[in-house]
C-alpha cells in the first residue's frame, strides 16, 4: 500500500487496479451490507467507496447517471413512473426529476447508509431526494418488485453495485422476471451491466437471461467512466412485449423543453447523438451480445 494512494484492488478486475491520490479520508464505516468509506481525492472530488470499489466521484459521475437514467428515459414518449433500485447516492433521482412528464419516483435502496453518507459528503447528488415526486424505501429491492402490482411502472432503473456483495441477486433470472412483471407493456428497464472489457462472460449470461424474459427488444450501450476499472461500464436496456421501443433513436429528446431541467444544473454528458453512439459496439462484444 503507498501511503496517501487508494488502490482499487478486487476480484472484479484480477491483476490489476486503479489508483486514487488520497487527500483526506472523511469517513469510514461499516453498515449492515458493506463498509462505506469517503474520501477527498487529489483531482477526482469526493469518491464514494463500498467493500473497497469505487461507486462514484464527484468529477465523472455525470457519464454514469446521466447515460443511466437518459438512455431509458428518452426511448420512451411519456414516461410517468419510475422505479429507481439502488442509486442510493440520489445522482439517479437528480436525473430523473429533469424529465417533466414523470408524475412518482419510487426508490428502494438497500442500505440506509449509503443515504446518508451522500446527504452529508455528496450534496450535488443527494439533492435528488429534494424532489417531491420521490419517495424513498429503504430494503431488499428483489421484495420490493415483489409487493408492487403488475405494470406499475414505465421505466424501471437498477443502478446496482456489482454481483459481489449485497447486489448479487440483481444480476439473477428472478429479479429480471420481477422487473419485467412490474413493468407496463412497452416498458423498459435499464441495469447497470459491467464492463466489456472486464466481464464478458457476465454480460453474455445476464443478455441470454434478458433474451429469455424481455420479449420487446434487448440492448447493450456502454459509457466511459475514467474511475471505473478498464475505464467503461455498460448497461443492458430491455424493453416488454407491447408498443415497440428503439433504444437507438430517443422519442423524447432532453432539452430545455423540460422546465425541471432549466432548474438544474445543465447536462454534462448526455446528448441524443451520443444516445445512439452508445449502442455501437466493438466486434468482440458484438459477437457475444449481437446486434
Ligand atoms: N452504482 C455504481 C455502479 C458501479 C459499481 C462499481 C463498479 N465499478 C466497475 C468498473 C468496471 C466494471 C464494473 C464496475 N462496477
Amino acid at each position: 500500500v503507498i501511503p496517501g494512494w487508494f488502490s482499487e484492488i478486487s476480484p472484479m478486475w484480477p491483476g490489476e487496479a486503479h489508483s486514487l491520490k488520497v487527500e483526506k479520508i472523511l469517513f469510514q464505516g461499516k453498515s449492515e451490507y458493506q463498509n462505506v468509506m469517503v474520501f477527498q481525492s487529489s483531482t477526482y472530488g469526493k469518491v464514494l467507496v463500498l467493500d473497497g470499489v469505487i461507486q462514484v466521484t464527484e468529477r465523472d459521475e455525470c457519464a454514469y447517471q446521466e447515460m443511466i437514467v437518459h438512455l431509458p428515459l428518452c426511448s420512451i414518449p411519456n414516461p410517468k413512473k419510475v422505479l429507481v433500485i439502488g442509486g442510493g447516492d440520489g445522482g439517479v433521482l437528480r436525473e430523473v426529476s429533469r424529465h417533466s412528464s414523470v408524475e412518482h419516483i419510487d426508490i428502494c435502496e438497500i442500505d440506509a447508509m449509503v443515504v446518508d453518507v451522500s446527504k452529508q459528503f455528496f450534496p450535488e447528488l443527494a439533492v435528488g431526494y429534494g424532489d417531491p415526486r420521490v419517495s424513498l424505501h429503504v430494503g431488499d429491492g428483489v421484495a420490493f418488485l415483489k409487493s408492487v402490482d403488475e405494470g406499475t411502472y414505465d421505466a424501471i432503473i437498477v443502478d446496482s453495485s456489482d454481483p459481489i456483495g449485497p447486489a448479487q441477486e440483481l444480476f439473477e433470472k428472478p429479479f429480471f422476471e420481477s422487473v419485467a412483471k412490474a413493468l407496463r407493456p412497452g416498458g423498459v428497464v435499464c441495469t447497470q451491466a459491467e464492463s466489456i472489457w472486464l466481464h464478458m462472460h457476465i454480460i453474455e449470461d445476464i443478455v441470454s437471461v434478458c433474451r429469455q424474459i424481455f420479449k420487446g427488444s434487448v440492448n447493450y450501450a456502454w459509457t466511459t467512466v475514467p474511475t471505473y476499472p478498464s475505464g467503461v461500464i455498460g448497461f443492458m436496456l430491455c424493453s416488454t412485449e407491447g408498443p415497440q421501443v428503439d433504444f437507438r433513436h430517443p422519442v423524447n429528446p432532453i432539452d430545455e423543453k423540460d422546465e425541471q431541467s432549466k432548474a438544474k444544473e445543465p447536462l454534462k454528458f448526455y446528448n441524443s447523438e451520443i444516445h445512439s453512439a452508445a449502442f455501437c459496439l466493438p466486434s468482440f462484444a458484438k459477437r457475444v451480445i449481437g446486434s
